[in-house]
């Protein structure tokens, strides 16, 4: 199941060899606890960490292999971040999708050997969403041959980048380009920060860390102000765009192509995603297989609580979405692959579909992860509540994925423009232009869904009400579009009039793909018990996911309540069906103690015993009589009896 998983043998089994390796290596694991450390301590135990990864890494792993660095990465810097995250995960695709060969020469090289540390500054305090907004300025002064960067005012601060604060000495910044006078919009520049020597920040440069978050706080994300700064022309990424000595623009074949690093990340962050979705249910699943409370025939002992049927809903359908995550973000990774390759010979042609799909698979995939992360800790009881259960941390990590690479709402509507742009296809009768990602939009529906009319044994007639059921709200959404601009609304107020319903049309669109990306991997299996085993999960996810979205079936009879019974039935099937497979089914993604970092999680499920170590290891009970008692509280106590006196 791991090679499933994985997507192919060889990967799973090169996993294993590296935690095997790494279980050898005590120097390579946490000194201690991470919840019982400050921010700090934290940076700098990372920082140690980082500093033997870089040194003993290719005795580990292939560093060529993004994925095993991947692995090496969670098992031993973890997901709370580490100084040079955002150094892998945005300043090398910068630098390889938009720096020119010459360029990369230059700096690409050295990033690589981690000889210099980056990170991508887009984000300032006043705009995130708005790139077109940015205030930074980037004036290109044509006698010396060098961009003037320049913060206006305080709102043009860059602001949240990761690891700009302290760790990066040069970053990729964006900023609006102005030559001679006129705005030619968002464009991205390798900038110089600190001194290579001291790492003290360059003059005209003012630069922090923005303080504490709600997590992911071994990452200091910071904030960046320029005072007239120069950089030489040479510094503007120039793989696709080009400013010639004497100020002429050289435009790209796509506008959006700077945007690639942020694609980049939403491609890949889906898997990441999923890896945290299934580390919380892996803790929740296995603790609620050890933990008993309650009993469901009175004359028998306490059962464990994995035998409710609550927690199963509870659990199961989101340990069918990690599954169903992992699958789709496979095709996410893949698609971006090949993007990046057509885009090198001049092919922009599949920008927009990898675009929309990212936009929308990034919003669902955040949103549905932090709901199932948060289930996973409620299933916990009051020890999910623990930091020993570490299952906060991750929803810390994980929520904010809600935010970064494009706040959810305003991505779903960039999915929503390319289906609008499909409805408006489907209504001028040009379906056959559609791409293959929303040809099911031009289809014709069926009157009513056969499910549970018609003995089809395979999965057709569930994607068939997926696809009729987003069909139905795409055109509407569309439609409702249309209808306010032909009352003479401009097309942006419409816009705004309709973003709810435009939104849901982007949601059910991309719930479909994660279906059929789940129903397609299924297909290819050709281990018969493996294939039993997702075939359950696959229809426990389509049972479940349709109850979630029913109204829009019922609404127009295309389902009818005895169909939902029937889809209600199969769901409670299947959770019952899956239940004696369900520890095997979080356990098969192989986590080891160490990358998850939960007391309550741990394979041996000695719960009680782990807690009360992890207790007792608590720094705060290394004395019997805390200093704030003495200070404080004994004083107060004396007064109060004093005065009872
Ligand atoms: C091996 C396993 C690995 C697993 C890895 C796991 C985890 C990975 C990572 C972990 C993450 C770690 C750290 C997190 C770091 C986070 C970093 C950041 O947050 S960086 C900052 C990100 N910021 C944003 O995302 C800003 C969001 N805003 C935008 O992207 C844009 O402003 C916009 C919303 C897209 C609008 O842009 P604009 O105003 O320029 O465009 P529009 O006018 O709306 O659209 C015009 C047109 O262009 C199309 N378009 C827009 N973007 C693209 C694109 N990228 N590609 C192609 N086309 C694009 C848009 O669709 C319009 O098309 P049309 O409708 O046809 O006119
Ligand atoms: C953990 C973390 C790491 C980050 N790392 C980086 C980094 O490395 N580099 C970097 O440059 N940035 C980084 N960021 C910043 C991040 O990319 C932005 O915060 C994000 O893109 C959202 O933008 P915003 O903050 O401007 O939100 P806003 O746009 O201000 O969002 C506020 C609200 O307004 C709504 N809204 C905004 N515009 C519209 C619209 N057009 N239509 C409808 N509703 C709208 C949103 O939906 C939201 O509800 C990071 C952020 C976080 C949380």
């Amino acid at each position: 199941m791991a090679a499933q998983i994985y997507s192919g043998e060889k990967y799973a089994s090169r996993r294993r060899e590296i935690s095997a390796n790494l279980a050898k290596r005590p120097e390579f694991h946490d000194s201690k606890p991470l919840p019982f450390m400050t921010r700090e301590e934290k940076i700098l135990e990372s920082s140690r960490k980082l500093t033997l990864i870089s040194k003993h890494m290719n005795e580990i792993i292939d560093p060529s292999d993004k994925r095993e660095l991947y692995h090496l990465n969670c098992e031993v810097l973890g997901i709370e971040g580490n100084p040079m995250a955002l150094h892998g995960d945005m300043f090398i695709p910068a630098l390889t999708a938009q720096a020119s060969d010459e360029q990369q020469e230059k700096w690409l090289s050295r990033a690589l050997r981690r000889e210099i540390i980056g990170t991508y500054a887009q984000t300032e305090l006043g705009h995130g969403t708005n790139l077109r907004k940015l205030e930074t300025i980037a004036t290109y002064d044509v006698d010396t041959q060098e961009f003037v960067l320049h913060t206006p005012q305080i709102t043009a601060l860059k602001w949240w980048p990761g690891n700009l604060g302290k760790s990066s000495n040069y970053a990729v910044v964006v900023a609006l380009m102005i030559i001679k006078g006129k705005n030619y919009g968002p464009q991205t520049f390798m900038v110089p920060l600190r001194d290579e020597k001291t790492h003290q920040p360059l003059k005209g440069i003012t630069i922090g860390d923005i303080g504490p978050k709600l997590a992911y706080n071994i990452v200091d994300n910071g904030f960046l102000g320029f005072d007239h700064y120069r950089i030489p022309r040479t510094n503007l990424l120039m793989r696709h765009t080009r400013v010639e000595p004497d100020g002429t623009f050289v435009k790209p074949p796509h506008a959006k192509i700077n945007y690639s690093a942020m694609v980049h990340v939403r491609s890949y962050m889906i898997t990441g995603q999923a890896i945290m979705l299934a580390y919380a249910l892996t803790i929740a699943t296995r603790y609620s297989s050890v933990r008993r409370q309650g009993q469901i025939d009175t004359t028998q002992p306490e059962v464990k609580v994995l035998e409710y049927q609550t927690q199963q809903h509870r659990l199961f359908p989101s340990i069918a979405r990690a599954y169903a995550f992992v699958f789709a973000g496979a095709e996410t990774v893949r698609l971006y692959e090949r993007v990046l390759q057509e885009v090198e010979t001049g092919n922009v042609s599949l920008m927009a579909d990898l675009h929309a799909l990212t936009s929308g698979l990034k919003s669902v995939v955040t949103h549905q992860t932090a709901q199932g992360i948060e289930q996973a800790r409620m299933a916990c009881g009051g020890h999910g509540y623990s930091q020993a259960s570490y299952i906060s941390e991750i929803f810390g990590v994980a929520v904010g994925g809600c935010t970064y690479e494009g706040e959810n709402l305003v991505m779903l509507q960039q999915l929503a423009r390319y289906l609008v742009k499909s409805a408006g296809l489907v209504q001028a009768g040009q379906s056959s232009k559609l791409g293959p990602l929303v040809a099911y939009l031009g289809a014709k529906s069926d009157s009513t869904s056969l499910i549970d009319r018609t003995p089809t044994p395979g999965f057709a007639e569930y994607v068939k009400t997926f696809q009729h059921i987003a069909r139905k709200q795409t055109l509407k959404a569309a439609q409702k579009l249309f209808g306010f601009m032909e009352k003479g609304d401009t097309r942006e107020v419409a816009w705004n009039k309709s973003t709810v319903e435009l939104n849901r049309a982007s949601r059910l669109h991309t719930r479909l793909y994660i279906v059929e990306a789940f129903v397609r991997r299924v297909e290819e299996v050709a281990d018969p018990r493996l294939k039993e085993v997702l075939t359950d999960l696959l229809r426990l996810h389509v049972n479940y996911e349709l109850l979630d979205v029913a109204a829009y079936a019922l609404e127009d009879g295309f389902l009818s309540s005895s169909q939902l019974d029937y889809i209600r039935e199969q769901l409670y099937f299947y959770l019952a069906k899956i239940r004696p497979n369900a520890v095997s089914l979080v356990d098969s993604w192989e986590f080891s103690d160490r990358e998850l970092r939960s007391v309550l999680g741990r394979r041996d499920g000695n719960v009680y015993e782990n807690l009360f170590a992890w207790a007792k290891a608590s720094p705060l009970n290394k004395t019997d009589v805390l200093p704030s008692v003495d200070k404080y509280l004994k004083p107060l106590m004396e007064s109060a009896r004093a005065s009872k006196l």
